[in-house]
């Protein structure tokens, strides 16, 4: 049976930050996720954690500048202190809240940027991540993204996130399959798992192509659903949707998994 984690960054926004930990839950979450805690004390979101018996599945590295449209650092060449500082800081806040799995993003390719030299700062930087995350039992993950909703991300292909992998060599680097991003760049979404399911950490969903609710748009998760458990997959499945109106109105189609939630 799946096992879904709540996106906080997305989910659950009619209610301040700290306080959709409790809603989840009450909605018969058991974990979540989401982008950042670093405007929170990493004690106050254990303890938030800890009332509400969920188990924080994931999170992002700090990202860069946000603000100012950055997406990630991994792949910035002349970033590599900001990137190492980001994994020590990242780790500061996985270990608090007893989380295994950190998302690490790419960046956006700068106008005129040589990707050559982008990649091989990716793997080096990738390779640094999982090598201090390794004695704490902690996955790092990288994800492709499509090129609508984040133009000029450097990756945007299943494959050409395996084959980063493959080049890093770390058993603790994996893939985050978002099967949102992947049906926009790439569709025949079961035949990418059967391909790669071994090599993916983490997976996402959404309706595609408005990101609300998996059950609007054209994939039919809920046969997808059956096909995941059908291929032995384990982990976690993040919820990373925006809801069209009130979230725990929109969780119609959580309701045949709720009770069997671990
Ligand atoms: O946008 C997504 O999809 C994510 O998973 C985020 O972590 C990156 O924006
Ligand atoms: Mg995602």
């Amino acid at each position: 049976m799946p096992r879904f984690a709540a996106n906080l960054s997305m989910m659950y926004t009619e209610h301040d930050f700290l306080d959709r930990f409790a809603a989840a839950a009450a909605d018969g979450f058991r974990a979540v996720e989401y982008l950042f805690p670093y405007e929170y004390p990493a004690e106050e979101i254990a303890r938030r954690l800890r009332e509400h018996g969920l188990t924080q599945a994931l999170f992002n590295l700090p990202p860069g500048d946000w603000a100012a449209g950055e997406r990630g650092v991994a792949a910035l060449p002349g970033r590599e202190a900001e990137f190492a500082e980001s994994v020590q800081q990242a780790l500061r806040y996985a270990l608090a809240t007893g989380c295994r799995r950190l998302h690490v993003m790419a960046g956006r390719v700068p106008e005129g940027a040589d990707r050559d030299a982008m990649r091989r700062t990716y793997v080096a930087n990738l390779r640094h991540a999982a090598q201090q995350l390794a004695p704490h039992g902690i996955t790092a993950l990288i994800e492709p993204i499509n090129t609508r909703d984040m133009p000029g991300y450097f990756l945007n292909f299943q494959q050409q996130a395996h084959e980063v992998v493959a080049e890093v060599g770390a058993t603790n680097l994996k893939v985050q399959m978002d099967l949102y991003h992947c049906q926009i760049m790439e569709g025949d979404l079961l035949m990418r798992l059967q391909r790669h399911l071994t090599g993916v950490g983490h997976l996402q969903i959404a309706g595609v192509p408005h990101r609300h609710e998996p059950d609007t748009g054209e994939v039919n998760y809920r046969w997808l659903f059956d096909e995941i458990d059908a291929l032995g997959y384990d982990g976690y499945i993040g919820c990373e949707y925006r809801p069209r109106g009130a979230t725990s109105a929109g969780l119609g189609w959580f309701a045949p998994y709720k009770d069997v939630q671990s």
